[in-house]
């Protein structure tokens, strides 16, 4: 791992869906090896930024602004994906709507293509072909291989969608509220896995859960009024005072066994 590669290097950067920006001067350096959680209220533009990183969205032209990514301004969609897995829960959706045939072993060998679907037309290497089933099981679902989408549960497909990405080994994770819909047991076992790609991927976690921000996760953004707040290390970002401010309410945020939770909010 090279600690001195700058994953995402912005400064300045503006951006618009229309006339008016939902992100203003956004300044952010995330170096490989290192883990983030962003947070931010309903609207804030966290799902921006991600589509600002995953290069769905582009700066806003009018300000001079820097972005590059892994060091490079340019990038092809194809190329990006192989070094920054992108997990949404559109992702996840979309598989569910129009991949519901497909096995986990399809799901995770399309990866290479980044298609949905597996084609009779793209030719797999036995090297391929082994990953896949390396992917599998490092994500602990080698046992639904020939599962399809339509029999899994929303953890399983969940799995699968990462395992697509984490075909490439990309150097960072970026992940859009990722317990959307799993159940206590789900959430608990998937931040365990997690916290396993945490150990070759630099983790970049989207989330309304205190809890998930794993031990591993030193970082913060705080997104506030169309732009990061705040931003650094995890004991001196997430305090009461910050997390109040950024939710516009009065909330006393605790901290156990470096695992955070809220405490009161009134
Ligand atoms: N396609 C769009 N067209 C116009 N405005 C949009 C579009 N998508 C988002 N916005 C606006 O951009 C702002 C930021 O939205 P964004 O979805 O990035 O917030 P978020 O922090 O991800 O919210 P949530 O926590 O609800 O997912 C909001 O004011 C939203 O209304």
């Amino acid at each position: 791992m090279n600690e001195n590669l700058k994953i995402i290097d912005f400064e300045n950067i503006y951006v618009s869906y229309e006339i008016t920006p939902v992100l203003e001067n956004i300044n952010l350096t995330i170096n490989q090896g290192e883990h983030w959680a962003i947070l931010g209220q309903n609207g804030s533009g966290k799902s921006t930024l991600i589509k600002l990183i995953s290069n769905d969205l582009y700066p806003n032209t009018k300000y001079k602004f820097r972005k590059n990514l892994f060091g490079k301004e340019r990038w092809s969609i194809f190329e990006l994906k192989k070094n920054l897995g992108i997990i949404t829960n559109d992702l996840h959706n979309y598989f569910e709507k129009h991949g519901n045939f497909l096995t986990a072993y399809e799901v995770v060998l399309s990866g290479y293509y980044s298609s949905i679907g597996i084609f009779k037309h793209q030719d797999f290497t036995n090297e391929q072909h082994e990953r896949a089933l390396e992917v599998l099981e490092f994500l602990e679902i080698l046992e639904i291989k020939d599962k399809r989408v339509h029999q899994m549960s929303t953890g399983q497909l969940r799995r699968c969608v990462i395992g697509r990405a984490l075909i490439h080994k990309p150097k960072a994770f970026i992940l859009d509220e990722p317990t959307t819909g799993l159940d206590i047991k789900a959430q608990v076992s998937f931040l365990n896995i997690i916290r396993k790609l945490s150990k070759n991927s630099s983790i970049i976690i989207v989330t309304h859960h205190f809890e998930e921000i794993f031990p591993e996760i030193d970082n913060i953004a705080l997104m506030y009024n169309k732009t990061i707040y705040k931003k650094g290390k995890k004991a001196d970002i997430l305090t009461s005072e910050n997390i109040s401010k950024i939710f516009d309410s009065k909330i006393t945020l605790a901290n156990e066994n470096n695992r955070y939770y809220v405490k009161s909010i009134n």
